[in-house]
C-alpha cells in the first residue's frame, strides 16, 4: 500500500491497492495493523457516511473535548478534502493539506485529532465516507469558516453551497481561546 506523509505531521495519505480482475475490482479499506504501522494508533469508534451535490462544502468542522481522528474516502464522485493544524502549541498551527479524494483514485486521507476537517464536492455529486476515533458529540462541536484569510485554503471552489450553520462560523482569530493546545 502506498502511504504518503504528508508535510504536517500526522496527516497521512493512503492509496491502497486495487485489485482488479473480469469480474470488476477488490481493495481493503481498513486494516488495523497495516494502518497502525503507518501512524493510526487509536481504535476507530463510529463510522459515517454524507452525500453531497456539486459545490457543496461541509466544514471546518472539529469537537473540542471529543476530538475526532477521521480516516475518510470517496466511494462515488470526488472531492477536494482538506485537514488544518488548529493545535495552537504545534509548529505546523494553520497549515493545511488538500487532497483530491476520488471513487476513481480511492485514496483516503487521515485528519489526526485536534484538526479542523471540511471537503467541497467537484463532480456532480459524491458520497463521502469515514471512520472516527471518537464519537459524535452534539453539544462539543465548534467550526472555523471556510474562506479564512488567515487559512488561505486554496478552494477549487469560489460559491460554495453551505449549511446555514458553516456559513455562520468564526474565524481563527475570533476562536483563538477555543483552539486546543495541542
Ligand atoms: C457529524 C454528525 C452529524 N449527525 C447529525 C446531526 C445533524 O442532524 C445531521 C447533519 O449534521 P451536520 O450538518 O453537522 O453534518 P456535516 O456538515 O456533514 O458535518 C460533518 O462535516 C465535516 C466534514 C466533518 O468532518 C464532521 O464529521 C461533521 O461535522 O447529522 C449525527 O447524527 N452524527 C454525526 O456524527
Amino acid at each position: 500500500m502506498e502511504i504518503i506523509q504528508t508535510s504536517i505531521p500526522g496527516v497521512i495519505v493512503f492509496a491502497p491497492p486495487v485489485f482488479t480482475d473480469s469480474r470488476g475490482y477488490f481493495l481493503e479499506t481498513y486494516q488495523l495493523k497495516k494502518y497502525a504501522e503507518a501512524g493510526i494508533t487509536k481504535p476507530f469508534v463510529q463510522d459515517n457516511q454524507s452525500y453531497s451535490v456539486k459545490n457543496v462544502l461541509r466544514g471546518l468542522h472539529f469537537q473540542l473535548r471529543y476530538p475526532q481522528g477521521k480516516l475518510v474516502r470517496v466511494t462515488q464522485g470526488t472531492v477536494f478534502d482538506v485537514a488544518i493544524d488548529i493545535r495552537r502549541n504545534s509548529p505546523t498551527f494553520g497549515k493545511w493539506h488538500g487532497e483530491i479524494l476520488s471513487a476513481e483514485n480511492k485514496k483516503q486521507l487521515y485528519v489526526p485529532e485536534n484538526f479542523a476537517h471540511g471537503f467541497c464536492v467537484l463532480s456532480e455529486s459524491a458520497e463521502f465516507l469515514y471512520k472516527c476515533t471518537d464519537f459524535y458529540v452534539p453539544g462539543d462541536e465548534a467550526g472555523l469558516i471556510w474562506d479564512d484569510p488567515q487559512l488561505a485554503i486554496e478552494w477549487p471552489i469560489d460559491k460554495p453551497i453551505l449549511s446555514v450553520k458553516d456559513a455562520e462560523l468564526p474565524t481563527v482569530a475570533a476562536s483563538l481561546e477555543l483552539l486546543p493546545m495541542d
